[in-house]
């Protein structure tokens, strides 16, 4: 795969390399001197003319994405759903970049028909919706926002503690209705109750300060030993937690170990009377099992912002079509549902979006993984206009032995201004700035590293 990604534009053979004039508004070389020095200008890389660049975003990416990578000069599609699988497939095909959320479902199935396909965006905090091992063996570089929406998450989780604890989804709906029902009983203040947080990472730590300001305390479970912030405290097991807490709340990753962590078995631990929220993914609560539990009144009220299939688009219905028990869900009392709004905010889309955009063009133009959640992370500083008849070499290879060598013997007639080069896994990525080359230069070293049999991408960006 990957003849599109390999990327040289096809010049005169015994041209010099010409400089875009314009300054890259995303990436800048930290000044070479202290006081008063001219600052050199970063030079615009060249994947290939930038226009030639397809980007599909999907599922409404906020706009702020949007204009950092129009902006560009890329050829951006943008459209507010995801689109169901068929139709993906036909459209990753001629696509350079894709910008998704999480619904988008980027499988092996998916990603083996992306033949152009250089990056992945993902303008949200998850990345379980991406085959990111299959990725990186492909050479797709995928990057994510890893804490953007953390606040709007756990502001959201405070709005649910409270309002399932004076059962207001179910005042509302009755008065909504035109029924007028003033009542007390088992409606409680959260002062002095305990939450038992499960995920104690980015929202589950900023949650956990703010529970402890409306006075509750705090306890939390993670398969990783964590510093306590403010009074909380870590628990030894996930049982310890469930017996203790009168508000449970998950802030876990979808992981195979995390899949159905609160089941029969664990809703039986919990407190009588207690509360389940869930807005991490819909895998990790056995959803019927909770249906049981707050059915015998073992739990007095749930929130659920994520479910095991979703809708695609607004307006899609959330009936037994998608989840059979789905009926049965909304006709319970205490519980609030809501459509996978956790980081749905103002702010924290539109700071998903400079991330992401910025990481993606970076990618795109420079080569720099700082960030990627399936490549090891590399950076070099930039090339400047002062730096003429420079080019980067990009070579992402199998981690086997013997292959800086063969790089380096490939390289070694030009002059390495500068390399760097790191693993992961199996994987591992190598840049190299050349000085002193004209295109015929860099056809060759370009058709050398391919010929290589450790070759997964070869990039030439100048
Ligand atoms: N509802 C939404 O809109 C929304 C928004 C953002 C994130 N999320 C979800 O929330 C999840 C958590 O986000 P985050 O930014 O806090 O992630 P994070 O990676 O910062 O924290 C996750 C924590 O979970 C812990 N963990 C992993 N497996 C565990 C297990 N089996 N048992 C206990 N702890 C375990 C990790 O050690 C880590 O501390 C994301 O993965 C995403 O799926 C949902
Ligand atoms: O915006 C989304 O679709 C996903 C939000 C959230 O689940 C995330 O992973 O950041």
């Amino acid at each position: 795969m990957a003849q599109a990604r390999n990327i040289l534009t096809s010049l005169p053979q015994d041209a010099h390399l010409s400089v875009s004039t314009s300054p890259t508004t995303t990436f800048h070389s930290p000044p070479s001197s202290f006081g008063g020095a001219r600052r050199p200008v970063p030079k615009q890389l060249k994947p290939f003319n930038t226009q030639d660049i397809k980007i599909l975003l999907l599922e409404n990416v906020n706009q702020s994405g949007k204009d950092i990578l129009t902006k560009q000069g890329y050829q951006v599609e943008a459209l507010k759903s995801s689109l169901p699988e068929d139709q993906l497939i036909e459209k990753i095909r001629d696509v350079h970049v894709i910008g998704i959320r999480s619904k988008t479902k980027l499988n092996q199935k998916v990603l083996s028909e992306a033949k152009n396909l250089l990056v992945i965006g993902c303008f949200c905090i998850g990345t379980n919706q991406v085959d990111l091992e299959y990725a990186a063996q492909h050479g797709i570089a995928v990057f994510n926002s890893p804490f953007a929406n953390s606040r709007s998450v756990a502001e959201l989780v405070i709005a649910e503690i409270i309002t399932l604890a004076r059962q207001l989804g179910d005042r509302s709906n009755e008065m909504h209705k035109g029924t007028w029902n003033k009542v007390s009983h088992k409606c409680w203040e959260i002062r002095g109750k305990t939450l038992g947080i499960i995920g104690y990472g980015h929202i589950g730590s900023q949650l956990s300060v703010l529970a402890e300001a409306m006075g509750m305390s705090v306890i939390y479970y993670d398969v990783v030993s964590l510093m306590a912030l403010g009074t909380s405290r870590q628990v030894p097991t996930l049982d310890s937690l469930l017996r203790e807490a009168d508000f449970v709340t998950l802030h876990v990753p979808e992981l195979p170990e995390t899949k159905n962590m609160i089941s029969a078995a664990q809703l039986a631990q919990m407190k009588d009377g207690s509360y389940l929220i869930n807005a991490s993914r819909g895998t990790v609560v056995d959803i019927p099992a909770l249906i049981n539990a707050m059915r015998s009144g073992k739990i007095a009220g749930a929130a659920l912002d994520v479910y095991p299939a979703e809708p695609r688009a607004n307006g899609d219905y959330f009936n037994n079509s998608l989840n059979s028990w789905e009926e049965e869900l909304r006709s319970l009392n205490n519980i609030i549902l809501t459509p996978h709004i956790g980081g749905s905010t103002e702010e924290a889309q539109r700071a998903i979006g400079i991330e992401v955009g910025d990481a993606l063009v970076r990618y795109i133009n420079q080569g720099i993984t700082l960030g990627s959640v399936n490549m090891p992370e590399i950076n070099l500083r930039s090339l400047t206009l002062e730096e003429p008849d420079y080019a980067r070499i990009i070579y992402v290879h199998q981690n086997v032995p013997g292959v800086l060598r063969k790089v380096n013997e490939i390289l070694g007639n030009h002059n390495v201004d500068k390399q760097i080069s790191d693993s992961r896994g199996n994987l591992a990525y190598l840049m190299a700035d050349v000085s002193d080359v004209r295109t015929s230069d860099l056809k060759e070293i370009y058709d050398s590293l391919e010929a290589l049999s450790s070759r997964v991408l070869t990039r030439v960006l100048y």
